[in-house]
């Protein structure tokens, strides 16, 4: 997984550093504004009154228990589940009912849980299809004067092979993913996020499933790409959070309950008594795999 941690892209590389893309050379400039997000599915209130905001160029860490609501905001975000109550707004304009296919449009994109590949794509379709709903966002297009022909459809793929290259994983182009490592998979399910050149990247428990070097190469390919985007991490890996993230907020039972930078959250009496009863063990630490969640069962 060595290339994961090293995004820059060698001489003669034509995708992901976005040649034909100005607006990402520059420093990231946009931020993400979630403010009194209320949630209720039913009589379940899931989120209530969370407000945070996604710095530009900063990983900001979603964390908490189980039911916390994590993936409940990071579903508004996405514009999978539609706010009860509260308000975004992205590069200062409002997000009013966002839906997920405008996601790539906005510059935004997501990986989910799990890998969320299309079994019957190669690996180099599943990513050019990322690529693609960049191209045919209309900024996107614009931006990369792609034509829509077999030209568009070489640039398509070169940039696609090109962020398969940089996640180490341009080999596996031509394979089907169901017959592929599930790290792999992941891999590919990040190319395929990280091919549109986005400006805000929403990752759902990106190390879910890792091996422990993997997940300090996925930590330090984060931290490499928080030059060049926003990213909202949400994720159960106590250590990779804290490691790779600039601010981090915390929730409990739909609640935000601290937030602040790494040292200020670990060091919040509030934290520590969510977490507790948590079966943290002194191995578990020194393995680097503690989880958030005590290693429970999540959904
Ligand atoms: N579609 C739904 N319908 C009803 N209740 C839901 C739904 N989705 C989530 N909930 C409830 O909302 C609360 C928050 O759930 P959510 O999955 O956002 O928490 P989480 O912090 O992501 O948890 P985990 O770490 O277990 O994934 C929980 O009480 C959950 O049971």
């Amino acid at each position: 997984m060595g290339p994961l941690a090293q995004p820059t892209p060698t001489a003669g590389s034509t995708a992901i550093d976005r040649p034909a893309a100005p607006d990402t050379d520059r420093a990231p400039s946009a931020s993400l504004e979630m403010t009194g997000i209320t949630v209720a599915f039913g009589g379940v209130i899931a989120l209530s009154e969370v407000s945070l905001v996604v710095e530009p160029g900063q990983v900001h860490g979603l964390i908490g228990p189980n039911g916390a609501g994590k993936t409940t905001l990071f579903n508004v975000a996405c514009g999978i589940v539609r706010p009860t109550a509260g308000e975004m707004t992205w590069r200062g304009q409002p997000l009013r009912r966002l839906k997920p296919h405008q996601l790539a449009g906005l510059g935004i994109a997501r990986t989910l849980q799990g890998v969320g590949l299309f079994p019957g794509m190669t690996v180099l379709e599943n990513v050019m299809v990322g690529a693609h709903r960049h191209a045919r966002a209309g900024f996107g297009s614009a931006l990369l004067a792609l034509p829509r022909s077999d030209r568009d459809e070489r640039e398509l793929r070169a940039r696609a092979l090109a962020a398969l290259s940089d996640l180490g994983a341009e080999q596996h182009a031509g394979r089907y993913p169901g017959g592929l490592p599930y790290p792999v998979q992941k891999r590919v399910a990040l190319a395929r996020a990280l091919v549109s050149a986005p400006d805000l990247l929403l990752l759902d428990e990106p190390a879910s499933g890792l091996a422990e070097d993997e997940m300090h190469e996925l930590g330090e390919l984060i931290r490499t790409l928080s030059g060049r985007m926003s990213v909202l991490l949400v994720e159960h890996h106590m250590d990779l959070v804290m490691r790779v993230c600039d601010r981090i907020t915390v929730l409990d039972s739909g609640r935000q309950i601290a937030a602040g930078t790494p040292a200020e959250v670990q060091a919040d009496p509030a934290v520590t008594e969510a977490y507790l009863g948590d079966e943290v063990t002194a191995e578990e630490d020194a393995a680097g795999t503690t989880r958030t969640d005590g290693g429970r069962h999540h959904g």
